[in-house]
């Protein structure tokens, strides 16, 4: 049998999902951290994992990476265990603390990663990709926390893996930078990879995966676009100027969740949007009224608060 540069055995080709977990189970203690996780993701796929903190994203990350084993369960990568997709140099990681190497270059870490992958990309595509060519001769331990943020994502991907792990890959980055790590994820998508990444943050879900996953309490809640998931979250702010008008009763509207009073303007939050507006028309209400679905925001809250149960959302 032909043995890889690194030792391991060749990539076997995979038809199926490229992650599939099925009832994975993960407790520490009392915790279930990983609750009965069931989901799939398809070859070139890019989706968001979404989740307050202590949901269970990094430990979900970690059974899918192989550094956890689950309690009950399965998790597969390429229909095969975490360790031999990581072993088959399948998947790179990008994770939330990574300790820094002292007085080696940019180049050198990531070439040295490289090497241990059986197919690496070139390095200056790795570079390139993750956009810190001109950083490539600084030594890492002298770097900014954004710019090792990108060292990282070139670590990432320097064994050209089909699957990319990233996990709140954003978290230190300014806006330029996050801009500039959007566009470098993207292009690597864009060649037929599967990316996973978690993230607090809705609207980089929104824009930049195919498919958003919530998790809560260790449970996938819910799974589609940005625009199911608001869909299914449903309801809608109704706003109108009051004109004077007093606002006892207007709770009291059909759907009518709550209440806010900016000036001369209320601005209603409500679960049908159609009928709290029929209901203001009957009062006459309706001057400079204006009606907006619920934002991502509001069906993630919808979604993850404490009395939520799991939506349908149409995939
Ligand atoms: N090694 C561990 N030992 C004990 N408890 C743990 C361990 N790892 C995670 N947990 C607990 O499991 C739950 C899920 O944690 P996890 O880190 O997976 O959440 P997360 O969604 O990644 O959160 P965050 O957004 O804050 O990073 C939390 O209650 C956490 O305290």
């Amino acid at each position: 049998m032909t043995k890889t540069a690194a030792g391991a055995p060749p990539e076997t080709p995979h038809a199926g999902p490229a992650v599939a977990f099925s009832q994975a189970v993960k407790s520490f203690g009392a915790v279930r951290a990983v609750d009965g996780l069931d989901l799939e993701i398809r070859t070139g796929e890019t989706v968001a994992l979404l989740g307050r903190n202590g949901a269970g994203k990094s430990t979900a990350l970690s059974l899918l990476l192989g550094l956890n084993e689950p309690d009950a369960g399965s998790v597969r990568l390429f229909g095969h265990s975490p360790a031999r997709a990581v072993a088959e140099g399948r998947v790179g990681a990008m994770l939330q603390e990574g300790r820094q190497v002292p007085r080696v270059t940019v180049r050198e870490l990531v070439g040295f990663v490289a090497r241990t992958y059986p197919a690496p990309m070139p390095l200056d595509r790795a570079l390139g990709l993750a956009g810190i060519a001109e950083l490539a001769d600084r030594r890492v331990d002298k770097l900014s926390g954004g710019q090792m943020q990108r060292v990282r994502f070139a670590v990432a991907l320097a064994g050209d893996p089909s699957l990319v792990v990233l996990d709140e890959p954003t978290a230190a980055l300014d806006v330029e930078a996050r801009h500039a790590f959007w566009t470098s994820m993207r292009s690597y998508a864009l060649r037929g990879h599967t990316v996973l990444f978690s993230t607090h943050y809705l609207e980089e879900a929104d824009a930049h995966a195919d498919r958003i996953l919530v998790i809560d309490r260790g449970r996938i809640v819910a799974d589609g676009t940005g625009e199911q998931l608001r869909r299914a979250a449903g309801g809608g702010l109704v706003a109108f100027d009051l004109a004077g008008r007093p606002t006892e009763g207007l709770t009291e509207l059909p759907g009518v969740l709550s209440l806010e009073v900016r000036g001369d303007r209320a601005r209603l939050r409500t679960e049908d949007p159609d009928a709290t507006v029929v209901a203001l028309a009957a009062l006459g209400a309706v001057r400079g009224i204006e009606v907006a679905p619920a934002s991502l925001d509001d069906a993630f809250l919808a979604l993850t608060s404490a009395h939520a149960t799991p939506l349908e959302t149409a995939r």
